[in-house]
């Protein structure tokens, strides 16, 4: 048996855009329904959604054999979490809060075996489809995305530094939590934030690596878009739920007492 190739990896290598949905609703069943949409990514967020292992590992299998391609968020730059997303069969990474180069690389060592990284050996686990992948342990490395999140004005600090980790296939821009650490908590639409995200869209496609970058607000998302970002989450899920059900709601006389 082969081992499964990273087509998200491969397009970005291509530098063509990659449009992800983003899911916090910690369902696979959801998952399913959004990779049916053809989304060229989803985002499976174990860092603020309801998910534990077993939950990404059922979206996991929900999405796989779709055109989506699976990217987990671990709720931490954790070696024994990737390790064990690793194991699952996950192939692509969100890092959250990378600071600076020892953090980027300490993330991508933990998705190499020695004597590139220190990710552990497992003997019969998802990933190599319970060792029917022979020659998984030497190809893993080649199929593997990491991608790591900046969202602190020390990240932006370090940008080309973070950029510049051999391993690192791409950086995504956090909007929320740069907006908290610049001093614009709650506010990432705020112009001076705007200015500041082309800033960083800019210095990442200078550092010769591809920029992504989360937003729900389509006018954004084009924006970005036009500017270079070549990944780009445009909407999130529990987000969606919450828009529509108040629009229908709306549609209807409010209840009396
Ligand atoms: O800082 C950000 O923005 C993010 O990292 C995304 C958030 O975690 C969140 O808005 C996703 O639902």
């Amino acid at each position: 048996m082969e081992i499964r190739r990273n087509r998200f990896k491969r397009a970005l290598e291509k530098r063509i855009p990659q449009i992800g949905m983003w899911t916090n609703l910690g369902s696979d069943f959801i998952a399913e329904i959004i990779a049916d949409a053809e989304f060229d990514w989803i985002l499976l967020d174990m860092e603020h959604a309801p998910n534990e292992i077993g939950d990404v590992l059922r979206q996991l299998q929900a999405v796989d054999c779709r055109h989506t391609a699976p990217i987990v968020r671990p709720p931490w730059n954790d070696p024994v979490i990737l390790k064990r997303l690793l194991d699952l069969g996950f192939q692509s990474f969100l890092i959250p809060f990378v600071q600076n180069h020892h953090e980027a690389e300490l993330a991508v060592k933990a998705t190499r075996y020695p004597p590139l990284g220190n990710r552990g050996v497992a003997g019969s686990m998802r990933a190599s489809r319970f060792g029917r992948v022979k020659n998984y342990t030497q190809e893993a490395a080649d199929e593997i995305c990491v991608l790591v999140q900046v969202e602190t004005r020390e990240a932006l600090d370090n940008l080309e530094d973070i950029a510049a980790t051999e391993g690192v296939d791409g950086v995504f821009i956090g909007p929320s939590d740069l907006a908290a650490s610049v001093g614009y908590l709650g506010r990432p639409d705020h112009p001076d934030m705007k200015a500041l995200i082309s800033e960083a869209i800019r210095r990442i496609n200078s550092a010769g690596k591809v920029a992504g970058i989360l937003a729900p607000i389509p006018s954004d998302a084009h924006r970005w878009l036009d500017e270079g970002a070549m990944f780009v989450s445009v909407g999130v899920d529990a987000n969606m739920v919450v828009r529509s059900t108040a629009e229908l709601r709306a549609q209807f006389p409010a209840s009396s007492a």
